[in-house]
This record gives structure tokens, C-alpha cells and sequence, in this order.
């Protein structure tokens, strides 16, 4: 039939290239693509970070060329998620049947779904377009749970051109309250350790796990790399921290709700008595910065939620 009038037609405005997100064949992980070129993947297992890569390709994370990525064993490398204890459990604690570092990092996730944000309308522009994927655990997914309390962790991981953010609720989904301490164990990449710097951290003590956990004052200066490092900052200013590589910033780390910041790096000697630690000069590759609320423990009552992040920008 000829129709008097006819619809116009709808106008079409240019196509947005926006983020990709795609999961491999075999459901272990999740990558993200931003149209500029940033890159992201995560693991299932762990819902754990192993690799973002900026806009010309370079890789942010440290990831072991030894490390696991099977499923078999938390991975050494990325960021590894921490909860709910941070380092070896005392067995005195209702974490203390758990292995160093909790379950979240070796326990298998589930992938909840993405959302993104494409926020130029300019055409031909590639927009300053980020994508968040969400990953959840709760007591319901672990056949063998040693920690008798009901959660349900949300983990969010947001990639934008120049960030990384990664979030955390914990939802006390019991009766009871509990405690617990959460972590980003994340491992950064450099290019050369004794040419690295952290700066931050300078008006902060620190508990030294080297020395046996000694109290030590504040440095007053950056902190450089030169020998196997592991010191829990306490306290840490709410200012961000940098990473500075030959005296240029690399990458500055922000933070919220997470107190605490561990500076870690094993050196050779520990490097090499970790089976799923290489290449033997890895140590040199990495440092890991790790944002957290670890020095003590949070309490969460029964139907609270606690939310902390941090995000990384690569500069
Ligand atoms: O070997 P992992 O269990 O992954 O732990 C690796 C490291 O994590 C943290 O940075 C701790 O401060 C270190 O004492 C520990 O060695």
C-alpha cells in the first residue's frame, strides 16, 4: 500500500566505537579493549588482574613467566585480590584455618556483567570511553568454605585511557558480625627496580617484616629498592603515591578506604625459592604497591556493607 506519508526516516549519528568485551572460549577469562587501545584481562580464578596494557601497548603488571594461570595456585603476578586476611592467619582467629592470604585470590569467580561509559559525542571521536566488569563471590560458591561466615564480595574493575581502578564491597549477608582485612596485591611493572622510586610514603612508620616486624620510624625520603623489601606502612597519608622511574613518574596510586600500604619485593634470594617465581631476574621487573586495610581489622556487622578501592593511573 502507498502511504500518503511516510516516516521520514530516523537520522543516524556516526557510530561510537565503544569498549569490546570478550570471555575465552574455555570461561577462565575476561578481556576488555577500550577503542583507544587500552587493554585489560582477568581471571576467574581469583578474579584476579593479570594484565593492563596502555594505549601504546605497554604492560602495567609484573606477571611471573612461572605463574599459574590453571587455576592450581594463586597467581603470582597481576593484582591477587586479598581477603579476608592478610598474610599467615593466627590460629587463634576465625580466619586462622585459612591459607596466607584468605580464599578470594584462589577461589573462582563469577563474572557479573560489564558497563560502560562513551561519553564523547564529537564525530570521529574515539570518546573518553572506560568499561567496568564486575565479578562476585559469595560463601554459597566455595565447596569448602574455612571461614564460617556469609558474604557476598562484589570486586569491580574499571579500565579508563589512563586508569585502572579496582573496587571492593563486602556485604555482611549473615547474622552475626565478623572481621576481616583486604588487600590489592598488585605487582607493577618497571623497567628497572634500582632505577625505581617510591615517594608518598615518606612521613609514614612502617612495620618491617624483614626486621621481624620492627616498628621503624619515618624514612623522610623515597623509599629505592636495593634489597629484599617487605614493610607494611600504616597510617599511609591520604595523599597519592608515586612510582618514579629515573626520576619521571610511572604511575601514582590513589586510594580509599584502604589505610595501609605494603611495599614488597623478595629480591633474588626469596625470588628463587618461589617455585612459580621467573625469570630469575624478575625481581628487577616489579614492585609491588600494595593498597590495603591490613595493620588491623575491620568489623562488619550482620547486613553492612564495606566499599574500598584504588586506582592507578599510568603516566
Ligand atoms: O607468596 P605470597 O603468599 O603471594 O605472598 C607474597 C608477599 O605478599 C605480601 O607482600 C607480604 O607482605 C609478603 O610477606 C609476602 O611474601
Amino acid at each position: 500500500m502507498d502511504r500518503a506519508k511516510k516516516p521520514a526516516a530516523i537520522p543516524v549519528s556516526p557510530i561510537q566505537p565503544t569498549p569490546q568485551v570478550s570471555i575465552s572460549d574455555d570461561n577462565s577469562r575476561v578481556t576488555a579493549n577500550l577503542p583507544t587501545g587500552q587493554q585489560l584481562q582477568v581471571l576467574l580464578y581469583g578474579a584476579t588482574v593479570i594484565s593492563w596494557k596502555s594505549a601504546n601497548g605497554k604492560e602495567n603488571l609484573f606477571l611471573s613467566s612461572k605463574a599459574h594461570l590453571d587455576g592450581s595456585k594463586p597467581v603470582r603476578g597481576g593484582i591477587p585480590l586479598v581477603f579476608p586476611v592478610f598474610g599467615p592467619p593466627s590460629s587463634d582467629h576465625p580466619t586462622g584455618r585459612l591459607p596466607q592470604h584468605g580464599f578470594a585470590r584462589n577461589s573462582r569467580w563469577e563474572y557479573l556483567g560489564k558497563s560502560s561509559s562513551e561519553s564523547s559525542t564529537l564525530p570521529n571521536s574515539k570518546g573518553d570511553a572506560s568499561v567496568k566488569l564486575d565479578f562476585g563471590l559469595s560463601n554459597s560458591m566455595l565447596s569448602d568454605s574455612k571461614w564460617d561466615y556469609e558474604f557476598n564480595l562484589t570486586y569491580s574493575v574499571t579500565l579508563s585511557q589512563d586508569s585502572l581502578e579496582t573496587s571492593l564491597a563486602v556485604r555482611n549477608t549473615g547474622t552475626s558480625n565478623y572481621e576481616f582485612q583486604v588487600l590489592f596485591h598488585t605487582y607493577l611493572a618497571v623497567d628497572s627496580i634500582t632505577e625505581t622510586t617510591v615517594s608518598g610514603l615518606e612521613k609514614a612508620a612502617f612495620k618491617d617484616k624483614v626486621q621481624g616486624g620492627k616498628e621503624v620510624e619515618p624514612a623522610g625520603k623515597p623509599i629505592s629498592i636495593g634489597s629484599e623489601t617487605d614493610r607494611i606502612y600504616t597510617a599511609a597519608p591520604e595523599q597519592a603515591i608515586k612510582i618514579l622511574e629515573k626520576g619521571k613518574d610511572r604511575y601514582e596510586l590513589t586510594r580509599d578506604m584502604l589505610s595501609d600500604v605494603v611495599v614488597w619485593n623478595p629480591w633474588l634470594e626469596k625470588a628463587k625459592g618461589m617455585a612459580d617465581f621467573g625469570p630469575e631476574d624478575g625481581h628487577k621487573k616489579m614492585v609491588c604497591v600494595e593498597a590495603g586495610s591490613v595493620s588491623a581489622w575491620n568489623t562488619l556487622d550482620a547486613g553492612d556493607t564495606w566499599e574500598g578501592g584504588q586506582r592507578i593511573k599510568a603516566l
